[in-house]
């Protein structure tokens, strides 16, 4: 049966902040019909690919989506119908040849970025594959650590936290399913804690809490509380994980701590801190512990901690091998954050990883703080095998569908699953 696409069309949904983002279809002539859905960040890097809004104030206040609906329909789609599906570098070289800008900016990467994984995903079903079978091949096997954000700050939170993520990661867990299920344990008792200790249990955009703490250093402490409190030893059940998102912070020159009136650091400070940080608390990982330009910032916390210390570069990569080669050369950190909507394209982020895995470097999958209930991102993080996954805690549906997805792909792998902590041995 002709398997080549036979129609490429995009709508307008919502995303789980209530903004719009957009969905895309893509049906081949032997009537098999996939979509797949864009998510959208709040803490952007400057250098991310660009997420093109209508700007049109009498809709969502200017956010709109519908300019890059109208480029999917009207002007990718006559070049991508026709073409084989199982084509996907092809046909995400040749939306990066209409578009004809270096950040997307003429067509929007969330235009680009939703054809490209509704293409992914009508391949994967024509093949009769799950989706990450059909990315990952027959060796990709490895379900991923996850990385689950349970109290939120920043720019997802409005509370008295500077640092925007506290995660943890359930390093002694046997298998995916017993690693969410301690997550998920820790999640409700650290909510009883925060309810005796007369904070508030509002969650934030990844379904972190919220609540006005004192200190950053208070979050530390109550979450290690509440792995304790949950029946497991931290560091070695349940390790700590940051993304401070540091350039949210950054003013000036010098990283301001004003929500919660810890003062302003400079770059040697804030290493200092993470330094003392990690000598008290188990922290395995730190993403954006330093803004997006503060390279020489990064090279130094790398030289420094580089060798006790999983140290991600977000906003300072965006998923962009020309950064990424970048950090490689100068050392500028061990890990990168994988974001499919910061460069735009599935062979693009898939570029990305490739730099990673050549230079030795872990890379960790994520969602954005924007997000919609498709679930591409659980396939993608098996298919690409890095073995750790960010999306969000567990009391919000557009993240959980990536947790139970995970479940779901763990069940049907069987025997064969793997799930490894990504640091060793404990
Ligand atoms: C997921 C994140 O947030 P956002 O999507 O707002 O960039 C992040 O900073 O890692
Ligand atoms: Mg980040």
């Amino acid at each position: 049966m002709n398997r080549s696409i036979r129609s490429v069309k995009a709508m307008e949904i919502l995303d789980s902040r209530g903004n719009p983002t957009l969905r895309v279809f893509v049906g081949l002539e032997n009537g098999i019909m996939a979509s797949a859905s864009v998510p959208s960040g709040a803490s952007t890097g400057e250098n991310e690919a660009v997420e093109l809004r209508d700007g049109d104030p009498r809709r969502y206040g200017g956010k709109g989506v519908l300019q890059a609906v109208n480029h999917v329909n009207m002007l990718i789609a006559p070049e991508v119908i026709g073409r084989d599906p199982i084509c996907q570098a092809e046909i995400d070289r040749l939306m990066l040849e209409l578009d004809g800008t270096p950040n997307k900016g003429r067509l929007g990467a969330n235009a680009i970025l939703g054809v490209s994984q509704a293409v992914a995903r009508a391949a994967a079903l024509n093949a009769n594959l799950p989706l990450y079978a059909y990315l990952g091949g027959p060796g990709e096997f490895r379900l991923p650590m996850p990385m689950m954000n349970i109290l939120n700050g920043g720019k997802h939170a409005d509370n008295s936290v500077d640092f925007q993520e506290f995660m943890i990661m359930p390093l002694g867990a046997a298998c995916f399913a017993e690693g969410l299920r301690y997550c998920a344990e820790v999640f409700h008792t650290l909510k009883n804690i925060l309810k005796k200790k007369g904070y508030n249990t509002n969650v934030g955009d990844e379904g972190g809490f919220a609540p006005n703490l004192k200190s950053n250093e208070e979050a530390c402490e109550v979450i290690l509380e509440a792995i304790e409190a949950a029946g497991y030893r931290p560091g070695q059940d349940i390790a700590l994980a940051l993304d401070p998102a540091a350039s949210s912070f950054f003013e000036a020159g010098t990283y301001n701590l004003s929500k919660s009136g810890q003062g302003k650091k400079s770059t040697d400070e804030m290493v200092a801190l993470y330094e003392e940080w990690v000598r008290r608390y188990p922290i395995v990982s730190v993403e954006d512990g330093l803004a997006e330009n503060d390279w020489p910032g990064f090279e130094k916390k790398t030289a420094l901690l580089g060798d006790r210390l999983q140290i991600v570069g977000d906003d300072l990569y965006v998923t962009n091998p020309h950064y990424i080669r970048r950090g490689i050369a100068e050392k500028a950190s061990n890990a990168v954050l994988i974001k499919l909507n910061q460069i735009g394209s599935v062979t693009e982020t898939i570029e990305a990883i490739q730099l990673c895995r050549q230079a030795g470097w872990a890379f960790v999958i994520s969602h954005r703080s924007g997000e919609t209930e498709d679930t591409f991102l659980a396939d993608f993080a098996v298919a690409m095998g890095g073995g750790q996954i960010k999306t969000g805690s567990v009391c919000r549906s557009e993240r959980i569908a990536k947790y139970n997805r995970l479940l779901e792909i763990e069940a049907e792998l069987g025997q064969v699953a793997l799930f490894q902590n990504p640091f060793g041995k404990q």
